[in-house]
């Protein structure tokens, strides 16, 4: 863990479904330079606070901040200049050709431009060479495997910029050397001053990969600290023990 200041906090948040309260006080921060890991059983509520920090979702009580000011302060451009994200299987009812699904990172600087200017399309062949999918710049998304897809989409945040990338359960669906592909990848970005915040499903590569793991359960942070310390079986049978119907 690095001693820089957050550049996206949670200070006390709560966050309500209905009547039923899915996260609880939740205080946590991200730093540029580090990758955090976001792991908890189905449901413990890891997409809800990734839509709280990516200012989709309000908080009903407590703030999030995003480069020392109000999440609520920001316009939806002005956070997308600063945080990419990388959602989920990402199917979309057309058959953009990758190039398009790249391109489509750069709305955020130039949203009324009728097509990409010259600084735009670098990026895209900067974020499509960096993933080594120049090859499928042509080829329709809709057409291409999970592994591929999810390569674009990562693509995509890349050329957005921003110095802030959340990913949702990022190694879904690819294969052994993608994953590993993937990491270093993110490890680069690290290493370039990016704050990386992902979920996954993956314990055991998490300890290896991530600087920090954020346990969360019954939407309340259970431990956060160094991921090769915490991710250790003790503490996975413990966050991973059943939730029952109701908290402990
Ligand atoms: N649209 C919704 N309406 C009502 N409740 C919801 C909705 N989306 C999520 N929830 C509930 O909020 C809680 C947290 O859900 P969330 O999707 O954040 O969990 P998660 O940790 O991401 O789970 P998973 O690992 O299964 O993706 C769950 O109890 C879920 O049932």
């Amino acid at each position: 863990m690095n001693g820089s200041q957050p550049v996206l906090r949670l200070d006390h948040v709560g966050f309500h479904r209905g009547r039923r309260a899915v996260l609880h006080d939740v205080s946590l921060g991200v730093r540029t330079g580090e990758m955090t890991a976001l792991l908890g059983p189905n449901g413990a509520g890891k997409t809800t606070l990734l839509r709280l920090l990516l200012g989709l979702a309000r908080p009903d009580s407590g703030q999030v901040w995003l480069d020392g000011q109000l999440m609520a302060h920001w316009s939806r451009r002005e956070v997308a200049r600063r945080i990419a994200y990388v959602p989920q299987g990402h199917a979309p009812l057309f058959p953009y050709s990758v190039r398009d699904i790249v391109g489509m990172g750069r709305l955020a600087e130039a949203p009324f431009a009728p097509r990409l200017r010259e600084r735009d399309r670098d990026a895209v062949a900067h974020a499509l060479a960096e993933l080594s999918i120049t090859h499928l710049a042509a080829r329709a998304y809709t057409e291409l495997s999970g592994g591929e897809r999810q390569a674009v989409l990562l693509a995509r945040a890349l050329a957005q910029g921003g110095h802030i990338l959340i990913l949702d359960e990022p190694e879904t669906g690819l294969d052994y050397g993608q994953k590993q592909r993937l990491y270093a990848l993110l490890r680069r970005l690290a290493q370039r001053g990016h704050a990386i915040v992902a979920t996954t499903h993956d314990p055991v590569q998490a300890a290896r990969i991530f600087d920090r793991a954020i346990l969360l359960r019954h939407g309340r942070v259970m431990e956060d600290g160094s991921a090769a310390a915490l991710l250790v079986p003790v503490m996975l049978d413990r966050l991973y023990a059943p939730q029952g119907g109701s908290e402990e």
